[in-house]
């Protein structure tokens, strides 16, 4: 076959001109671990992969090299612009899929920006508004029993033989590679350090004092850490950490040339199958205990109390709000349940619903996006105080981060619990929900927990 083309970003008049469209061939293949295919010719990937897996896991999907990526600049109107570049891309795609299995086949993995308007720090820049990749080969893992593979191909001219052919030429040094390499070697760390700890708990103040006085309801203030490493800081190995140490939940990353966004989200934001919505409203938080009736009480004293409940009931409502105009059926249990991660217990509330209308799951994005549990109540204003008090770029932390393939299915969850990996250097991400009674130091406590996942998976601890 003739050389495949270099990944480009996608331009419709380029395409066009040259006549290009997208090949992609599907088959389901013997068992294979994901994280050894993450890992397949590392010197050549390195750089444009990405790794997913569902908190529930039941789903996997692992992308290496980039086909095309697709982003958007369109500050105003960021998912529809997505969403009409892909639409773009497939509607012209000769596909082969037999499995039309959710996650199989063409999709684009990766997310959005917190705030299109905010101030942009350099560490962000490689990422922009939007970033999305449709991969050049993605291995799909459904519970843990069937395998597939899909390669991607933009070209102008592509014979089904000849995909086909270089499927299985894939295939074939797949299997001949070594088994994934668990890299052992815990990072030195040279320094950690919170960054403007006495500004923000100035700040939380601030906004407390404000919702107190205003209609403002809640406002979700983040801040960051900043970790140094003696040696560049491979993502590979915090990648391998976070699927260790936090198997209930989402564990993604996205890389981009020298950069990683990663995380263990427990938060997904909206699924959907066919007509199937799944969406969790989690909000409200305390730490856990070594000791088992010391967690228990922990747990039994978060569902009872009124402050972290409020923070949790403002984000049910808006949830609720937004998913009703997609779904004709929409069951939300009465009280919220405990979801426990290894550092944190939450408040979680299920949302079950089944839409009517064709919309896509990037529509729900944008409709869902920012919930209150990382923006605020009315969400307008809190981004206002977001910007003005946060003093930094949120990037693509707490944000939507997911995929959809050429079915319209797909699943986002908010991209926190998170870091940003560059060289020698690592941002660390978490906030909390400011309500009318929080406490500055208690919510500081909060944010140093929530720090905890991604520290322990880079070596580090607070
Ligand atoms: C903002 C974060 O978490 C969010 C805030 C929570 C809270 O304030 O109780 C709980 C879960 C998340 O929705 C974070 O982890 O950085
Ligand atoms: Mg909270």
């Amino acid at each position: 076959m003739t050389e495949l083309l270099s990944s480009t970003n996608y331009s419709k008049d380029l395409w066009y001109r040259n006549n290009w469209k997208l090949y992609s061939y599907t088959k389901k293949i013997d068992a294979c671990d994901p994280k050894a295919f993450y890992q397949f010719e590392e010197n050549l990937y390195k750089g444009e992969r990405f790794y997913w897996k569902t908190s529930d896991n039941d789903m996997k999907i692992i992308g290496l090299g980039i086909a095309t990526s697709i982003s958007s600049f369109n500050e105003g109107n960021r998912y529809e612009d997505i969403q009409e570049k892909w639409n773009t891309v497939i509607n012209d795609a000769k596909i082969i899929n037999n499995s039309q299995s959710p996650g199989t086949g063409p999709l684009i993995f990766g997310g959005f920006c917190f705030d299109s308007e905010s101030i942009k720090e350099s560490e962000w820049e490689p990422f922009g508004d939007s970033l999305f990749y449709l991969p050049k080969y993605m291995m799909t893992v459904i519970n843990d029993k069937d395998y597939y593979l899909t390669v991607n191909y933009i070209h102008d001219n592509c014979s089904d033989e000849e995909l086909m052919k270089e499927t299985d030429d894939i295939l074939y040094k797949l299997q001949n590679a070594k088994n994934y390499v668990q890299y052992e070697k815990v990072p030195s760390i040279k320094s950690s350090k919170e960054l403007a700890v006495h500004e923000w708990v100035q700040a939380v103040e601030r906004i407390v004092q404000m919702i107190n006085s205003s209609e403002q309801q809640k406002v979700v203030l983040a801040r960051k850490m900043k970790v140094e490493f003696e040696n560049n800081i491979s993502s590979t190995y915090v990648l391998q950490q976070l699927l260790h140490q936090q198997p209930s939940s989402f564990v993604f990353s996205i890389e981009n040339g020298e950069s990683c966004f990663i995380g263990a989200s427990p938060e997904r934001l909206v699924k959907k199958i066919n007509d199937h919505i799944l969406s969790t409203c989690l909000a409200g938080s305390i730490g856990r205990s070594t000791n088992l009736d010391e967690d228990k009480r922990l747990g039994e004293a978060l569902l009872h109390d009124p402050k972290n409940l409020f923070e949790h009931e403002l984000v049910v409502s808006m949830i609720e709000d937004a998913l009703r105009q997609f779904c004709h059926q929409l069951t939300i249990p009465e009280q919220p349940i405990l979801m426990k991660t290894p550092d944190v217990q939450h408040l979680y509330t299920p949302v079950v619903g089944k839409t009517w209308r064709n919309s896509s799951i990037l529509d729900m994005v944008q409709e869902l996006h920012p919930t209150p549990a990382l923006g605020g109540v009315p969400t307008k204003p809190a981004m206002e105080l977001i910007r003005e008090n946060e003093n930094m770029d949120r990037g693509f932390y707490a944000s939507p981060i997911g995929w959809t393939d050429y079915l319209g299915n797909g699943e986002f969850i908010v991209g926190i619990r998170s870091g940003l990996l560059k060289g020698k250097e690592s941002y660390l991400y978490a906030g909390c929900g400011l309500v009318s009674d929080s406490k500055s130091n208690d919510e500081l406590i909060e944010t140093r927990i929530k720090f905890r996942p991604m520290l322990k998976a880079i070596g580090g601890k607070l």
